[in-house]
């Protein structure tokens, strides 16, 4: 940042006159969109809160007074006046700093996030702590977007705070946008306090009215005596959403209006109780592209920032490409087929699906317990929903999963994306834990395709397999291994796998795309005359229990591999199966190991890992050369 480049710190920041946060505001905006054109990542939130940013950094004594940011991904200005701008070239790479705010990582961090709406619930704890020992002085703020406002835990936090009434201040970033346009009748309502400010107009003539009885002097004092009773039995507090809850609402304020935000904090740090203050914002502020097509701004890859022009397309045809298409393709001949996204249109590719038949894609808000037994009742009566979930966000949803699909054993597709390492945005967005969570319950269907052929017929299968029960089908983010022959359909077996290629040394079962590794080791270790055979589990649940015959009885030494934690994972499930039915083989499993996995692009976490190519061949090389010295003849994998 040229002009203020010593600006490291929130005291540095708080030395400076009011009259030069405005350039201030500009340098940041200007360090961001060359960051993010250089290195992609989060983008248009954290221009749209430069200026909030600013002055609550301003106006409070963090890293005293807490801060706590919702979702994280609007927080790149809080991490470079919080001493990390000298780092944040290393933003969301392998050994880099977060995207995320870390509690590992600063002081200024409060709260880690990246799971959206926990801001609300993680604030009102830390207030009720400084409640419980009597500081007064202590200020606590959650900054929350709309678009995090819809779900389910927000409200359960601000109904928590308004009956208990501690010291703190939620500021409700209202850029009228997720990361698609923001859905719900809630929008509707931030609208229109917005838009119609009839409650603030109101509020305002309430206030005279109570400080002035009898005021405006024209008004009969009958009107006036009647009003104030109606003002006493609650008609300011029920006609305002947050003020029926207990909080007083504070606003509709233009969050770019940095004197103006510094003037309201000012006033509010000596307000007691909980507080929200609705500020309007631009989501991309400051960029003009991103101010016009805000979704596919949220967060893009490298690009030109004189034009705006992306540099690094994505060519490959991806799991999500193949997920739309042929969602719609077989939307066209099943008209029971429903789609359900938790705010995740664009990037579980339902925008086109929702453009042709928006009656039959449903935008929940980020509500992913909703989603699933909102798909559970469309099920309960006919339909066949395909319930599109990130893996790492269905973690949210695991007792409907159990209570309100499996127990029934209702027909819900869960389309679980982004299954496995998602990449940069790290250890908070990994898809690692589906495989083991929804293998233990009853009832459930889980597979994995290995290329985009397998995915179709794995989709085919799922809307073809009513009365059967939940079917899950994991699938990472980006590219497939394109299809080979027609396009056509073909049911599958439900738990049958196959036999990609035989050998006589060893065994390989994958499951999933990690698969085309195997391909790939498999024909490398060939030339070592090595002969690996190749199994693809395809199913996770139920096992292909013949399949697992056939290779423990023929082979002695087994390798799994799979894109998920191993804990729990399927390797586990073939170990279970093993033990189970007598076999003593040495056996390796591949897989995450029982530690958050850091960030880093898919390729560096395989790598690190030791499931891609190399560490295939590294693993099955060890295997085949230690298995005479195995004692029991049972070798298993201890990250
Ligand atoms: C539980 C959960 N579901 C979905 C997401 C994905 N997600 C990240 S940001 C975002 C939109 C948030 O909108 P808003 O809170 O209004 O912030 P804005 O992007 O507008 O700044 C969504 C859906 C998430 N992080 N967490
Ligand atoms: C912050 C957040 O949760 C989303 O923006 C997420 O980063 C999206 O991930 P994809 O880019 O894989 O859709
Ligand atoms: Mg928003």
């Amino acid at each position: 940042m040229p002009g203020n480049n010593n600006i490291d710190t929130p005291d540095d920041l708080r030395n400076l006159p009011v009259t030069s946060l405005q350039d201030l505001c500009g340098e940041l905006r200007s360090f961001l969109i060359d960051h993010v054109a250089t290195n992609g990542g989060h983008f248009s939130s954290s221009l749209g809160v430069v200026e909030l940013t600013v002055a609550l950094h301003y106006v409070f004594n963090t890293p005293e007074d807490k801060l706590v940011w919702d979702v994280g991904h609007q927080a790149y200005p809080h991490k470079l006046l919080t001493g990390r701008k000298s780092r944040f070239h290393s933003n969301r790479l392998l050994d880099g700093i977060s995207g995320f705010p870390s509690r590992d990582e600063s002081v200024y961090d409060a709260f880690g996030t990246g799971h959206s709406s926990t801001s609300i619930s993680a604030i009102l704890g830390m207030a009720c702590t400084a409640k419980y020992r009597g500081d007064h002085t202590r200020q606590h703020i959650a900054v929350i977007g709309d678009g995090a406002m819809t779900a389910g835990m927000a409200f359960e936090a601000l109904n928590n705070a308004g009956y208990e009434q501690p010291n703190m201040l939620v500021i409700l970033n209202d850029n009228n946008m997720s990361i698609d346009a923001n859905t719900g009748a809630l929008q509707h309502y931030l609208t229109a306090l917005t838009s119609g400010k009839h409650y603030n107009a109101l509020k305002s003539h309430i206030r005279k009215l109570l400080t002035h009885p009898g005021q405006p002097d024209n008004w009969p004092v009958e009107v006036v005596r009647k009003l104030q009773k109606a003002i006493k039995g609650g008609l300011l507090r029920y006609s305002n959403l947050f003020e029926a809850l207990n909080i007083r609402y504070f606003g509709p304020v233009d969050g770019h209006d940095l004197k103006k935000l510094i003037h309201i904090f000012e006033k509010l740090k000596h307000i007691p109780g909980p507080k929200l203050l609705h500020c309007v914002t631009t989501k991309g502020k400051g960029f003009a592209p991103a101010m016009t097509d805000q979704a596919k701004w949220h967060a893009p890859k490298k690009f030109d920032r004189s034009t705006g022009d992306t540099l690094d397309a994505e060519t490959s045809v991806t799991f999500q490409k193949v997920f739309g298409d042929t969602l719609m393709e077989l939307a066209n001949s099943n008209p029971k087929i429903m789609a359900i996204t938790p705010a995740m249109l664009s990037g579980s590719a339902l925008t086109n699906m929702k453009k042709q038949m928006p009656e039959r894609v449903f935008d929940v808000g980020i509500t992913e317990q909703h989603a699933v037994t909102f798909s559970a009742g469309l099920a309960a009566d006919g339909m066949i929903p395909f319930c599109t979930i990130y893996s790492t966000f269905l973690q949210r949803a695991y007792d409907q999963v159990i209570h309100d699909v499996a127990l029934q054993k209702l027909d819900v597709v869960f389309c679980i994306d982004r299954a496995g390492v998602v990449g940069q945005d790290g250890p908070t967005h990994h898809g690692a834990f589906d495989i083991s969570f929804l293998r233990c319950v009853p009832n459930i269907v889980g597979a994995s395709p290995m290329d985009a052929e397998d995915f179709r017929n794995l989709l085919f299968t799922a809307q073809a397999s009513e009365g059967n029960g939940p079917f899950a089908i994991r699938y990472p983010k980006g590219a497939v291994a394109s299809m080979h022959g027609p396009s056509g359909f073909r049911k599958l077996a439900i738990g049958k796998g196959r036999k990609i290629r035989p050998g006589k040394d060893i065994a390989i079962l994958s499951l999933g795309p990690v698969g085309q590794y195997v391909k790939e080791a498999c024909d490398e270790l060939e030339s070592d005359q090595l002969h690996v055979a190749h199994y693809d589990l395809r199913f996770f649940k139920p096992l292909d229990e013949a399949l697992l015959h056939e290779v423990f009885s023929q082979f002695s030494s087994v390798i799994t591999v799979e894109d998920g934690c191993i804990r729990g994972g399927v390797g586990s499930a073939v170990l279970e199966f093993m033990v189970e039915h007598g076999y003593h083989v040495t056996l390796k499993r591949l897989g995450l190991p029982d530690t958050f996995a850091t960030q880093g692009t898919q390729q560096q976490l395989h790598e690190l890992y030791g499931y891609d190519k190399k560490g295939i061949i590294r693993v099955v090389r060890q295997v085949v050369g230690i298995k005479t010295l195995s004692v029991n003849n049972v070798f298993l994998s201890h990250h």
